[in-house]
């Protein structure tokens, strides 16, 4: 597999995917039998009710959990009992809810952080910081995909949550990776914001996978191209939202909640 930006019109390739996953707690089946093909240049979509598993199928995907069940290929190999280190290194990245941004550095700073990582300079803690001004240069290619050219020097304390969120995907991009996971990109922000980080994950889909969980289902209407619907831990219906949405299944699976 190369990782070179594939252009639109090339066929989507698999990345990611999944057959027969399953996690048991305790007895209990969180997750079962979860078949899931995620691709490149492609924003799929995992939705359902609160409790259905989606969480847990994000952190079998990581390797943060391990499966009970069921096998994950990355890229063409196969990795069900790997670490999650070096899934991150092989291109899987995951953007936590919880943002991982350090408040009292500005954007390009937090930037440079992030992307000290890939160049193997994480240990080197003693090195001045304008050691890093070499990083200046892809450090601002990355702010200008993502919109925060004119925040380059602002804290990160002081941007809007919006803002923070996107300077948390810039960071995670940093790693250059093939598959990005957003867990609930939208959660907690306004009418704008939503709109603004919309627009970027359908920019940084353009080169990459985008697996996302989000609850708010206009924003996957909008924005995403496939829909795997999960409920009790199973997979009850997939493809387009359109498609998704009227589904009678679906319906009843998320009556009482927000659909
Ligand atoms: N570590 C655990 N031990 C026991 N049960 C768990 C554990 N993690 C998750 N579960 C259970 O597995 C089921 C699926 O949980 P999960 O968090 O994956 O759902 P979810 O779809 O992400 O829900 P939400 O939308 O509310 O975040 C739930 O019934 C939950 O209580």
């Amino acid at each position: 597999m190369n990782a070179n930006p594939v252009s639109k019109q090339d066929q989507p390739r698999v990345v990611l995917s999944a057959r027969g996953l399953g996690k048991d707690f305790s007895g209990f089946t969180a997750v079962n039998n979860v078949d899931l093909d995620v691709h490149h240049a492609r924003i799929h979509a995992l939705i359902g009710p609160n409790g259905a598993g989606k969480t847990t199928v994000f952190n079998l995907l990581t390797k943060f959990l391990q499966p009970t069940r069921g096998n994950i290929t990355l890229l063409g190999t196969d990795i069900t009992s790997m670490k999650p280190d070096r899934v991150a290194r092989m291109g899987l990245v995951r953007s936590f809810q919880i943002s991982a941004v350090f408040p009292h550095l500005t954007v390009l700073e937090n930037v440079r952080v992030a992307l000290q990582r890939p160049n193997n300079l994480a240990t080197q803690f003693w090195l001045p910081l304008s050691s890093l001004d070499r990083l200046n240069g892809r450090a601002d290619v990355l702010i200008d995909e993502l919109g925060l050219t004119e925040y380059r020097d602002t804290r990160a304390a002081d941007l809007s949550y919006g803002r923070k969120r996107v300077l948390e995907i810039a960071t995670t991009l940093a790693l250059d990776p093939e598959v990005l996971l957003l867990d609930e990109p939208m959660a907690g922000m306004g009418r704008e914001d939503v709109k603004m980080v919309a627009g970027i994950i359908r920019d940084v889909a353009q080169h990459r996978a985008v697996l996302m969980v989000e609850h708010n289902l206009s924003v996957v209407a909008d924005i995403c191209d496939h829909v795997t619907v999960l409920a009790r831990g199973e997979i009850i219906a997939e493809g387009d939202y359109r498609s998704v949405a009227d589904d009678p299944v679906v319906r009843t699976a998320y009556m009482g909640s927000e659909a």
